[in-house]
């Protein structure tokens, strides 16, 4: 039996704009009221997705979100028709109409956290999406993501399927972005780290003063406890309250692994020294740390150019390649550090860029885009193929964003009722070309 890690990537909403809905997140309130481009926005993500199967990885895509999302604003009191409801809430609370607005679903790594089979106890692939409590716009996400996750992996002989967290600050959850899951080999048992910014219960330990510390560590418990993880299997480590003041609002802004690699920056956690022994232990040595120092790339470059919202990916000859972000190459010392970092003893032999730019003025890098999937042969029979890319997939998708997008998004535009009736009716055909069934209140 094969074991593998397999993306699926969120594909980029119609909605797709800039309204600094973010706190804690530079790139999002600095590129606030900017005007996006949610075709381009799309296209940029799909080639990246494709050029990823096309280097042989298992690549998959996640269906964007009903948005503006006409009944979260119903269930806050904007009545009438479909445009009286976009009309009065654009009037009264443009701020309310934006959270409704977002295509804040395409960063996946947000969706769910997802342990494999090998890792739980009753050898079942489990989900939990996540709550995403912290922010408005996001916190809108969980039920439909859990629709699109069950009708991709169906087969309940294979797939465990969680309910969203219980919706309180005390469970904040922010998926696999503060997870990162180490193996040896992708079938073997491996180590899942959880990585919290503050703790509701233990108040003692230090917390970020200016910016919010999204994910806790009862919410991290909690996941590990529904996917049955073993305590010997799993590590809970703090990130510096420091650098989510900075901006690192997820850990994968500061860190990233991939089997039995870390890469991460110097200030990323706390007791840092201490909680790598552990992983090393867990994981019976032959561990990868590659530490960032702050000589080299600071936190303020980091957190710019996105160094650690990059995916590393294992090739089928073993060797590992780093998907960066054009804006790595852009910044000089982050570009110096990557053509070193090839150079050096490790299993990361090259660093291949993608302009994801549209998705970056949001905060969002390629890390950011994907749902891992570390799975088996069997696993993946089971996935509704229909969301797979290939060929196929790819021509059909980008006929289907040239023929439903916009190529311009402002502020003024989310309340114009024709583009809910493009959402919807892009949303409708892309759940008959992924097969998806009705995953989507409209449609219920
Ligand atoms: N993993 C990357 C997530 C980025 C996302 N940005 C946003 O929602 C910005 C939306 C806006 O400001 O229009 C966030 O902060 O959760």
């Amino acid at each position: 039996m094969k074991h593998f890690e397999a993306n699926f990537d969120g594909l980029v909403g119609p909605t797709h704009n800039y309204a600094g809905l973010s706190f804690g997140n530079v790139a999002s309130q600095s590129n606030a009221a900017q005007v996006s481009n949610p075709r381009d926005a799309a296209k940029q993500g799909l080639k990246k997705a494709k050029a990823l199967a096309d280097m042989g990885l298992v690549q998959g895509m996640l269906a964007p979100q009903e948005r503006p999302d006409l009944h979260t604003l119903r269930r806050i009191g904007f009545s009438g028709s479909d445009a009286d409801v976009l009309n009065q809430a654009a009037k009264q609370s443009p701020v309310l109409l934006q959270a409704c607005a977002s295509a804040s679903s395409m960063w996946t790594a947000n969706a769910a956290t997802v342990s494999p089979s090998a890792d739980s106890a009753d050898g079942k692939l489990h989900f939990t999406p996540a709550n995403l409590v912290d922010k408005l716009h996001r916190s809108i996400e969980p039920v439909t993501t859990g629709n699109i996750l069950k009708a991709i992996f169906a087969d309940t002989k294979h797939f465990a399927h969680h309910e969203h967290l219980p919706e309180h600050p005390t469970f904040g959850d922010e998926g696999a972005a503060n997870h990162t899951r180490l193996c040896h080999n992708y079938g073997d048992a491996g180590v899942e780290v959880f990585v919290y910014g503050r703790s509701v219960a233990d108040a003692a330990r230090p917390a970020p003063r200016k910016y919010p510390a999204r994910q806790t560590l009862e919410a991290s418990q909690a996941v590990a406890r529904l996917h049955q993880l073993r305590d010997s299997h799993t590590v809970y480590l703090q990130q510096n309250p420091d650098v989510i003041d900075q901006g690192v609002f997820h850990n994968d802004v500061i860190a990233v692994g991939n089997q039995n690699v870390l890469f991460y920056h110097e200030q990323a956690f706390l007791e840092t020294q201490a909680k790598l022994t552990e992983i090393e232990r867990k994981m019976n040595g032959n561990m990868h740390f590659i530490e960032v120092p702050t000589a080299k790339v600071s936190v303020l470059d980091a957190v710019k150019s996105y160094l650690f919202n990059t995916q590393i990916i294992t090739l089928s000859d073993g060797n590992m390649a780093i998907i960066a972000p054009t804006d790595c190459q852009e910044n000089p010392a982050v570009y110096a550090y990557l053509n070193e970092l090839v150079t050096l003893n490790t299993p990361i032999k090259a660093v291949h860029y993608f302009d994801v730019k549209q998705s970056m003025q949001n905060g969002g890098g390629p890390a950011c885009l994907r749902l891992r999937v570390a799975m088996n042969d069997a696993e993946l029979k089971a996935v509704n193929p229909n969301v797979m890319m290939n060929d196929a997939l790819f021509a059909r998708l980008n006929q289907w964003v040239d023929k439903h997008y916009r190529d311009r998004l402002s502020a003024a535009d989310l309340a114009d009722p024709q583009l809910i009736i493009e959402s919807r009716t892009a949303l409708d055909e892309l759940t008959q070309i992924m097969q998806l069934g009705s995953v989507y209140q409209f449609q219920r």
